[in-house]
């Protein structure tokens, strides 16, 4: 790619490269705008603006590879002009310093934080960067005059029984049926349904942006280079539809969805998983399994039959320590 731009021929290098120049920008041969925000953000515009804006974002756990990966190709693509691109679009590399590091967080979950939940740890290093992403997707948002999407791209620490899902943020207004059409178009195994407000990004866009958002799940956690990225054609079809304007041409193929009952709480290190330590994500229980303990709680699985998602007894207290999800009948 002669002459290109660092940022855009390695977005991923450029921003973990600690490099000196903080804010650069340009303009491609087809005219689209680009702008450098510092650390790991990215904005592209089309010559002519839209009214669609989207916001992709990977990395809020610095050891989820796999969609950081994605993104650094789509960027490429955009700026050779093999990805066409129709709408405004935020990229956006989230946990910078632990990615650098290979860990999912220095100090505390960045995926926590949000909703302006940062504010209350004012000197952990991931609550700076919280703001920092609060702010530039404020702006974003800010200046959209239509229709507003986030994908939030993650991996999970464990297997599951659906290597490929996604979690819809807790909504008091019903979700965009385009969104939920795309959702089914994109090869996923499984749609969780979020009870209540979280400290999620995908959470906060929704709720201070009214972004028709979606956090999605890609797998298992790999070091960079180890990632079969073959595995989330489809969700990498979508994302690039969405960037061109377009509808993704994979068929609507049926997914499982189930709405979150329960979430784990960890509030003392007296907490205890009564389960294996490698339970897979979606493993089922029958009503009266005890699931956790902790000073004065219990969790006891009152449904027929609940299934544990991400279940994670090393949370810090105060912290989720796992979600239990109820199938639903579509
Ligand atoms: O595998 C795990 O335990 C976590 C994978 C992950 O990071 N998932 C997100 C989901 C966010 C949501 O609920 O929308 C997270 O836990 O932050
Ligand atoms: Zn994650």
């Amino acid at each position: 790619m002669p002459h290109t731009h660092p940022v855009l021929a390695d977005f991923l290098s450029f921003t973990l490269s600690h490099h000196p120049i903080d804010i650069v920008k340009g303009q491609l041969t087809n005219g689209v705008h680009w702008h450098y925000l510092g650390d790991g953000i990215l904005e592209f515009v089309p010559q002519h603006g839209s009214d669609q804006s989207l916001v992709l974002s990977a990395g809020i756990h610095g050891n989820e590879t796999a969609p950081i990966e994605l993104l650094n190709t789509l960027v490429q693509n955009i700026a050779t002009g093999e990805q066409p691109l129709a709408v405004r679009l935020l990229m956006l590399l989230g946990n910078v310093a632990a990615m650098r590091q290979n860990c999912r967080y220095l100090q505390d979950d960045l995926n926590r934080l949000f909703d302006h939940r940062h504010q209350k740890l004012p000197d952990s290093p991931e609550a700076q960067r919280a703001a920092n992403i609060e702010e530039a997707i404020a702006q974003f948002f800010d200046a959209a005059s239509g229709k507003k999407y986030h994908l939030d791209l993650h991996t999970a620490i464990r297997p599951s029984s659906f290597s490929r899902f996604g979690l819809l943020p807790y909504q008091s207004r019903p979700y965009d049926a385009y969104l939920l059409s795309l959702l089914e178009r994109c090869d996923l195994g499984a749609l969780l349904i979020n009870h209540a407000p979280a400290g999620t990004f995908a959470y906060h866009s929704s709720q201070h942006h009214s972004a028709e958002s979606v956090t999605l799940e890609l797998g298992k956690v790999q070091p960079f280079g180890q990632n079969q990225l073959a595995e989330f054609a489809g969700i990498n079809a979508l994302m690039r539809a969405m960037v061109a304007g377009t509808e993704p041409t994979t068929a609507a193929q049926p997914y499982k969805t189930f709405k979150v009952v329960a979430q784990l709480e960890k509030h003392s290190e007296d907490f205890v998983l009564n389960l294996p330590s490698d339970v897979a994500n979606f493993t089922a229980y029958p009503k009266g399994t005890l699931i956790a303990t902790d000073q004065g709680y219990e969790y006891i699985v009152s449904h027929g039959e609940e299934r544990i998602v991400f279940p994670n007894p090393k949370v810090k207290p105060g912290v989720r320590a796992g979600l239990m999800v109820v199938e639903v009948n579509n």
